[in-house]
């Protein structure tokens, strides 16, 4: 995270204390194996996660990122013992775009039972992300509302969207013109 926000030229103590105070949701996912599935059959929605920064462990190949140069799935590599780092929604707002959370999804993967762990690391739940102001110019004018936790939860009870693959992000958007 630090190296993130060096990367801004942001100096964020405070944001960093807020995260030491904020939320870590773990999610534990089971992509069972059948002869009914096959590779392309979706076992999680496109999406972009909440929070800052997201570090996922796979035990098998499923996890898919889009490549925004094309539209383009690619598969994420099963590197053994390795975590992989995900930008978050947070970070996309924070840094007024300069960063994107990714988006990404899992497909089953037929030749093996799959096994995820997601470590979300964000804000506590009415803490307000904001686009740090250093981030905003006449050229580069605040391009998302800001958000907290509750407001993401209250999202998710509104929509069946989400879970068509819908992103959270896209509804912070602010269309300057
Ligand atoms: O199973 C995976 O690899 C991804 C899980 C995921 O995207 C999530 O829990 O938000
Ligand atoms: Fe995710």
């Amino acid at each position: 995270m630090d190296a993130v926000l060096e990367s801004l030229g942001l100096d964020q103590a405070c944001l960093m204390e807020k995260l030491e105070e904020g939320i870590q949701l773990m999610a534990m996912n089971c992509y069972q194996t059948s002869q009914h599935l096959h590779d392309c059959t979706i076992g999680m929605p496109p999406h972009s996660d909440y929070g800052c920064l997201t570090i996922l462990f796979q035990s098998c190949e499923g996890l898919e990122i889009i490549d925004r140069s094309n539209g383009n799935w690619k598969a994420v590599p099963d590197t053994p013992e390795s975590l992989h780092v995900h930008i978050g929604d947070h970070l996309e707002v924070l840094s007024n775009g300069r960063y994107k959370s990714v988006v990404h999804r899992v497909v089953y993967n037929s030749r093996c039972r799959r096994i995820s762990i997601a470590s979300i690391q964000g804000l506590s739940m009415d803490q307000k992300v904001i686009t740090a102001e250093e981030l905003v110019d006449e050229k580069h004018p605040t391009a998302y509302k800001d958000t907290s936790f509750r407001e993401f939860l209250q999202y998710l009870l509104s929509t069946t969207d989400y879970a068509n693959g819908v992103s959270y992000i896209d509804s912070l958007r602010i269309f300057n013109p």
